[in-house]
């Protein structure tokens, strides 16, 4: 009794899903619209709560975050739950602990990094001569060294194999989670022989990705380990571990540190990669946009180069040790339009909570799932009067001076927001700056603008598309 509003019709054992076919994004705003900012639907036997709209986000997540912060019991948390995103009480206090720590500790070296990443970026795409080719694999394998090298202290070549088959496992796997068919809800499955429900197929992904990947940089960072040389991310980890050591029932341990490895370069690399992604497809939708941030970001380049601020002073890339100072107002509000319009987390992660809870008068039962509906917020038409409208100005206050509205928050709030958005926001804005400054992009077919449909998903992306990136002069 008492939970929160759902549409009157159950079928038996399938609960809503009949209801729920089609974009989920619509079903998700229809249900808002008829039910309100906290409503629910069956998905099978599983209760899913919805929260929308600024307050009742805020009341849960922030105001009543320690309540609202844990991962529910899905199958999906059952795969990943040694690492930080899917686990919940004191395991999860504990990682999180670590990695906020890891990453305050590399925070001065991320600008630099990702600045020499992108050099490499740009000249793989100088490679491509102007061709039309989907960029899509390499923006997210520049992404994925990117968080290496900042994580690891590491990167490879995009063309090795191991980055690759990395690129598709994880396009693999999203692909995964993103179909309804994964039995998320039914925890008989577990039970069944053979892999209809494709568990067995991500969890061979999972495991490449560790043997290839994780593993081995892990031990080479343990041989290599020095208490006086505490460098990145994967070094923070082990002095924790060496911390820890006689410390009882800790899971500050191996098997954490690989899985929350595995957890960043995941989730960072599908993030961050779908906002390039969307990025370059707007900066092709929207050439005047496209021109007024490429102008100040030239400028601004330009001005730095004179300025004698740039080691070298030729490729303004080259500056892996200097830090940029404040960058163009318009050239930020236009990365914040992006990252508003991709809204490619529009339901956040998955949360429950530990025990039976009261939000906005309902009840809220231990075993349910919840989901914070960020669409709510990144295209609320009272928030932002046009939402569906590209318009980076909305950024910007009568001074030109960038103002952010509180709804505004693609990495979440609370107590489980994202602890990465520094380096996301990094990578974002320095390969953006660099692809901008030394190309003008074209459609594969002049005239041809490349559509901007968004596919279903749980990031959700646009459809593939091809683009040239003409070297400018
Ligand atoms: C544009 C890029 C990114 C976006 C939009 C984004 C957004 C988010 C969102 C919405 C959450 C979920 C909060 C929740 O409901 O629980 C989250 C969690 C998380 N993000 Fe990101 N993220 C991005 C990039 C990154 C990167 C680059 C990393 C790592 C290097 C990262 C690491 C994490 C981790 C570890 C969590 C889980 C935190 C926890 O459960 O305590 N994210 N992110």
């Amino acid at each position: 009794s008492n939970i929160p509003p759902n549409p009157w019709f159950i079928f038996p054992l399938v609960g809503h899903r009949p209801l729920l076919r089609g974009d989920p994004i619509q079903t998700m705003r229809r249900l808002r619209s008829e039910l309100g900012e906290v409503c629910g639907v069956y998905i099978d036997a599983q209760l899913v709560i919805i929260v929308s709209g600024m307050a009742a986000i805020r009341e849960a997540f922030m105001i009543r975050g320690d309540e609202f912060y844990w991962r529910p019991n899905t199958r999906t948390c059952d795969l990943f739950h040694f690492g930080v995103i899917c686990n919940s009480g004191k395991e999860w206090r504990e990682q999180r602990r670590t990695t906020e720590a890891g990453i305050r500790h590399i925070s001065p070296n991320i600008a630099p990094l990702v600045r020499k990443e992108s050099q490499h970026l740009i000249q793989a795409l100088k490679n491509e001569a102007g061709k039309a080719f989907d960029a899509q694999a390499l923006l997210h394998s520049a992404v994925f060294n990117a968080l290496t090298a900042v994580l690891t202290s590491r990167r490879m070549d995009y063309k090795d194999a191991r980055v690759e088959k990395a690129m598709e496992r994880y396009k693999e796997n999203l692909g995964l989670f993103s179909d309804s068919k994964f039995p998320n809800f039914f925890p008989f499955q577990k039970f069944l022989m053979g892999d209809f429900f494709d568990v067995k197929f991500l969890r061979i992904n999972m495991t490449e990705i560790h043997q290839k990947i994780i593993n081995p940089v892990y031990e080479e960072h343990k041989a290599e380990y020095s208490a006086d040389h505490v460098l990145d991310f994967l070094d923070v980890y082990l002095r924790e571990m060496k911390a820890h050591k006689n410390v009882e029932k800790t899971t500050i341990e191996e098997k954490s540190c690989q899985a929350v490895l595995y957890d960043l370069l995941w989730h960072g690399t599908t993030t961050t990669g779908a906002t390039l992604y969307w990025a370059i497809l707007y900066i092709l939708n929207y050439p005047d946009v496209a021109t007024k941030a490429r102008d100040q970001v030239t400028t601004y380049l330009q001005q730095l180069e004179e300025s004698n601020n740039l080691a070298g002073g030729g490729d303004t890339s080259s500056s892996a040790s200097q830090s940029l100072p404040e960058l163009p107002t318009f050239f930020k509000a236009f990365i914040h339009e992006v990252q508003r319009c991709a809204n490619i987390s529009p339901i956040s992660m998955a949360h429950a909570v530990a025990k039976e809870k009261f939000l906005k008068g309902y009840r809220v039962p231990g075993d349910a799932v919840i989901l914070p509906n960020l669409d709510s917020l990144m295209m609320d038409e009272d928030i932002w009067g046009d939402p569906q409208v590209f318009r980076p100005e909305r950024f910007l206050n009568s001074d030109e001076k960038l103002s952010v509205p509180t709804e505004f928050i693609p990495f979440f709030i609370g107590i489980r927001n994202c602890p990465a958005s520094s380096i996301a926001q990094n990578i974002l804005l320095t390969f953006l700056i660099y692809i901008l400054y030394h190309f003008d992009l074209e459609p594969e077919v002049e005239g041809q603008i490349p559509s901007m449909e968004r596919q279903k998903g749980l990031i959700p992306m646009p459809k593939d598309f091809k683009v040239k990136f003409i070297p400018r002069r």
